[in-house]
């Protein structure tokens, strides 16, 4: 089964932006058993095939951040797909847009954070300098599972500096437990669509 977060829906959500976020809800892909066996992949890559679907993703985004986090300086996108809304973001907005990426991606001097995911484990890095001390960040990733991914990027956003005011993601897997490891550590996470039935 697949809902709209309600918390967004009831408290900021025109109907407008509900009927978009049901119009990104349909045309999400589930791939079974990638990119392991028991894993069911939900592909955001899938709904962009469909042109009103970008813009549906683009209002509700945009929407969001004016009206929760309009103070941000900073888009930080995840690789690979949070880096297709942290620019869409940034470009609205006028401000800067900044990547985490796979280890041994990035040019210069980097922090670096080890996580797991859902599927196993990995190396974020971040480019020291590329967020001055003190500047407002917003994460943004395609979807939050386990929420070792939007952890580590939490972390080294941290660790040169910059303070994580919102994590976005467009879908939440709610089974495994991402918003509960990301409260944990005091950090708050908001997605448009949850889905309840993974394990
Ligand atoms: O909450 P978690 O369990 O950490 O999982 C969430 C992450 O998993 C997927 O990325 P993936 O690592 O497959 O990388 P890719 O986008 O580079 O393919 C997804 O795009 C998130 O970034
Ligand atoms: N089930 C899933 N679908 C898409 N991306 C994921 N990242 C971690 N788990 C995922």
């Amino acid at each position: 089964m697949v809902e709209p977060a309600e918390h967004f829906l009831k408290s900021t959500m025109s109907s407008d932006q509900s009927a978009n976020v049901e119009l990104i809800k349909k045309h999400i892909g589930e791939y079974p058993d990638f990119p392991k066996k028991g894993i069911l992949f939900k592909d955001i890559f899938t709904a962009l095939r469909n042109g009103e679907v970008c813009k549906a993703i683009k209002s509700v985004l945009l929407a969001y951040v004016r009206e929760n986090c309009p103070d941000v300086q900073v888009i930080v996108g995840l690789e690979a797909r949070g880096f297709l809304f942290s620019l869409l973001i940034a470009a609205e907005l006028g401000i800067a847009s900044v990547p985490i990426r796979k280890k041994g991606k990035l040019p210069g001097t980097c922090a670096r954070q080890e996580y797991v995911l859902e599927y196993g484990t990995d190396v974020f890095e971040i480019q020291q300098g590329s967020i001055t001390p003190g500047q407002k960040v917003l994460i943004i990733d395609d979807l939050l599972a386990t929420g070792g991914t939007m952890t580590a990027a939490n972390l080294l956003v941290q660790q040169i500096g910059g303070i994580v005011e919102c994590n976005l993601v467009i879908l939440e897997l709610t089974q495994l437990g991402g918003r509960k490891k990301l409260e944990a550590s005091g950090a708050t996470v908001h997605s448009f669509i949850h889905y309840d039935d993974i394990e």
